[in-house]
This record gives structure tokens, C-alpha cells and sequence, in this order.
């Protein structure tokens, strides 16, 4: 048995969501003081770029960590075809989870930890030009 190089593939899909920031369970002027321009009634919208990164070895005859075709497969029918033009706070988990791009990077998380043919090593969620978040499955850390 021979070690094989690993290697790290990073694959980009952009979609387009609505959301409003917004704790149903605080006032509405705690909401307004939190969350900002965020927290309009109506909402807003942007053009969400997710990245995610594919950690393992090259496979000896293919040459690839994984197949880019599989891997857009998988991620038109597991991430666009379920945010593609939608509203965020009516798509679980945000029904009840503030759609923060830290909350969307785990659950974008959770849906490409379940792809079959690589291990998922980085999620970067590019809200706006100016904001993005990484998530990498770690878990919860206590905070004072
Ligand atoms: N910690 C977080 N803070 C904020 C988030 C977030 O997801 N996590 N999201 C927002 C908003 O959704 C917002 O739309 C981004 O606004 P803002 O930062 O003001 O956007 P830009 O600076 O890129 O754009 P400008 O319109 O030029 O201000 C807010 N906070
Ligand atoms: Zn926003």
C-alpha cells in the first residue's frame, strides 16, 4: 500500500436569498438596537457566494480529491435548488434560527458533510463584498 498526496479542492456557487435578522422572542426595539437596517419588516436581500473545501487524497488513476461534476450535481440539488431565490426565514432551520451568514455557513455546513466521496474541511459564506464567514465543523466552545 502507497501513501497518497492530499490534496485540498475548493468548489464556488453563488445563489440569491432574501432575509431580515430578527429574534421574534425579543422586542422590537431590542430587534431594531440589535440587528439595524437588518431587522426592516421587509427584509433584504443578497447574492449569497458559498465555498466549499474538499480535504483527502489524489486518487491515483482520476488524478482528483473528487470529481467537480459530482460535486455540482450534489450541490445544485442539496444547497441551490433549496435556497435559489428563496426567502431564508421561511426554510428550516432559520423558521426558528436567526439567518445570520455564521448560522448559514453551519447549515450550508451540515448539508455538505453529507456529500459521499470527500471529506469537507471549510465552509466560507460571502454575504455582501465586504462580510464573510468561515465555518470549519468545529464544536461549541463555552463563552462568558
Ligand atoms: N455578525 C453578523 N453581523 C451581521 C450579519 C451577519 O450575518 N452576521 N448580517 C448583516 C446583514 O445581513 C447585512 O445585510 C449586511 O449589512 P452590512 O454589513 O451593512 O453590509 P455591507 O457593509 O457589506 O454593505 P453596506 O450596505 O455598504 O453597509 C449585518 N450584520
Ligand atoms: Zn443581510
Amino acid at each position: 500500500m502507497s501513501a497518497r498526496p492530499i490534496a485540498h479542492l475548493s468548489r464556488r456557487w453563488s445563489f440569491v436569498a432574501a432575509h431580515r435578522l430578527h429574534v421574534d422572542s425579543l422586542p422590537a426595539e431590542q430587534n431594531r438596537e440589535i440587528f439595524g437596517k437588518c431587522n426592516n419588516p421587509y427584509g433584504h436581500g443578497h447574492n449569497y457566494i458559498v465555498q466549499a473545501t474538499f480535504s483527502g487524497p489524489v486518487d491515483e488513476a482520476t488524478g482528483m480529491v473528487t470529481n467537480l461534476a459530482d460535486l455540482d450535481a450534489f450541490a445544485k440539488a442539496e444547497l441551490l435548488e433549496r435556497y435559489d431565490h428563496q426567502n431564508l426565514n421561511t426554510i428550516k432551520p432559520f423558521l426558528t434560527l436567526v439567518p445570520t451568514t455564521e448560522n448559514l455557513a453551519v447549515e450550508v455546513w451540515r448539508i455538505f458533510s453529507a456529500y459521499p466521496h470527500a471529506k469537507l474541511t471549510r465552509i466560507h459564506v460571502e454575504e455582501t463584498g465586504n462580510n464573510a464567514f468561515d465555518y470549519f465543523g468545529e464544536g461549541e466552545k463555552e463563552v462568558s
